[in-house]
């Protein structure tokens, strides 16, 4: 990530000195101005992250100032600077869109805190942005990960979706997000504009199972006062899903057979056979070589389904995508419940990251939307998490997974160079000579290194 610039907006040279020499210690970029026109001018020709703002600048409207440097630049972060007494004039500008305010005379670990809360915050929108524009595939639920064992899975959903007619079986943990590749596969095929129809296998009672299926004729059985079209009938043209497949009733897996092998389906109490064109994907967690071998899984059946295996990673495998779609989850739910969450604190990081996660993406987001229903932010804690992540310990080197090996050597390293540069910077309190002394190495190399890393 490239370095991060600050604008400082004051009329008092020494502020602006002192503003400098703090913020350019910490390895940011540093603009100066004194008037609105040289503030505009910067950001006009700058690629400005965060603007901190005197309100009380000369003969000059600090308010009409910042509404004119948000409309330069919409993204632009504005943190105020206010003096005694006028306090009322900065919530006007919070109301105004600023991200917060800053009373005079300031300390430098004040400064550096809320500068790190501002482009921390600006990051996080940027991430968000990012993955909604590509919509993690262009669809209307994102499909968030970037890990390389999950980016395969993103090739083989869009190689399978371009094959309308192609059965899949996706495999993988409870919550590891199976329904949500199913939705993508259709959603990113040509069968989109049809229905796609899900069913629980397991959920629905084994006797109502196949009228639900297959529909069912009038009168057909004690109760069947009309004639029901069936979900297969209602996935015509689109997709049906069926989860929990390994659950599925022995006698139905018979009649999933014959409609994989003739693509027709016959009503309960029908004597017709009805053509339907629909791509079959089917979920399971359990695993189906074992209920074959007990015998109540049909092997023939495994082999019409089994077409394009698609198997979910566990979230544990998945590395940084943790935080990532921990990220996402607490941008979404912070938003909807009106809370004011900016991120994560390095420490609840590394026990998101060190959690084996037995529920996979589900429990992370139960997780992360119970704390902000229950919490405040604006950094999420580690004491904000739940007992069963603290009693888990942090790793303090990480194991070799598939995932770095897949990653490579080099790209390896430098993320386990990061952590230690995160470590050293926190266990100095950020600051840069301190944590170079830990890491024993030059100044100018642990800055080079924090640019690098974007810290
Ligand atoms: N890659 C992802 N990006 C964002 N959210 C995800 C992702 N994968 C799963 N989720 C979310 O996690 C939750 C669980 O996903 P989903 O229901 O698809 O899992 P599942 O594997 O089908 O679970 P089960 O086996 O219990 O049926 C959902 O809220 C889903 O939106």
């Amino acid at each position: 990530m490239l370095t991060e610039t600050i604008l400082i907006i004051d009329d008092e040279s020494f502020i602006r000195e002192n503003v400098q020499r703090i913020l350019s210690e910490d390895g940011y970029r540093v603009l100066e101005a004194s008037n609105g026109s040289e503030a505009l001018e910067l950001v006009g020709s700058n690629e400005v992250d965060l603007a901190l703002l005197d309100l009380n600048l000369g003969p000059e409207n600090g308010l009409d100032l910042l509404g004119a440097l948000k409309e330069a630049n919409p993204d632009l972060l504005v943190i105020i600077i206010t003096g005694y007494g006028s306090v009322e004039t900065a919530v006007d500008a919070l109301k105004l869109g600023a991200f917060d305010y800053m009373k005079k005379p300031f300390k430098a670990d004040a400064l550096r805190v809320i500068v790190k809360l501002a482009l921390q915050t600006q990051e996080l929108k940027r991430e968000v942005r990012g993955l909604r524009r590509s919509g993690a595939l262009g669809l209307d639920v994102p499909l968030l990960g970037e890990s390389p064992c999950f980016r395969q899975v993103l090739d083989q959903v869009r190689e399978v979706a371009r094959i309308p007619t192609a059965t899949v079986l996706i495999t993988g943990e409870s919550g590891t997000g199976k329904e949500l590749v199913a939705r993508a596969i259709h959603s990113l095929s040509d069968r989109k504009e049809h229905p796609f129809v899900a069913v629980n296998c397991a959920s629905i009672p084994t006797e109502l199972m196949e009228s639900e299926l297959f529909g069912h004729e009038k009168g057909a059985f004690t109760g069947a006062a009309s004639r029901k079209t069936g979900l297969f009938e209602e996935a015509h043209n689109g997709t049906i899903f069926l989860d929990e497949i390994g659950d599925m009733y022995a006698s139905l897996q018979a009649k999933l057979l014959r409609v994989l092998q003739e693509r027709t389906v016959r009503r309960v109490g029908g004597s017709k056979d009805l053509p339907v064109d629909l791509r079959v994907i089917a979920a399971t967690n359990r695993d189906l070589r074992q209920r074959i071998h007990i015998g109540t899984f049909r092997e023939d059946l495994f082999y019409r389904l089994n077409v394009v295996p698609l198997h979910l990673p566990p979230l544990r495998e998945r590395g940084t995508d943790i935080l990532l779609l921990a990220k996402y989850f607490l941008s979404h739910f912070s938003q909807a419940f009106g809370k004011s969450f900016k991120g994560i604190e390095p420490a609840a990081e590394q026990m998101l990251l060190s959690y084996p996660w037995p529920g996979n993406i589900r429990e992370l987001r139960n997780i992360i939307e119970r704390i902000c229903i229950m919490a405040h932010g604006p950094l999420l804690l580690p004491s904000h998490l739940p007992p069963e992540l603290h009693q888990h310990p942090v790793r303090q080197t990480s194991s070799i997974t598939d995932d770095n090996l897949l990653q490579g050597l080099e790209i390896s390293v430098a993320n386990y160079e990061k952590q230690l540069v995160v470590s050293a910077l926190e266990r100095a309190d950020g600051n840069v000579v301190k944590a170079s002394l830990i890491l024993k190495i030059p100044r100018g190399t642990l800055r080079y290194k924090m640019e690098k890393y974007g810290l």
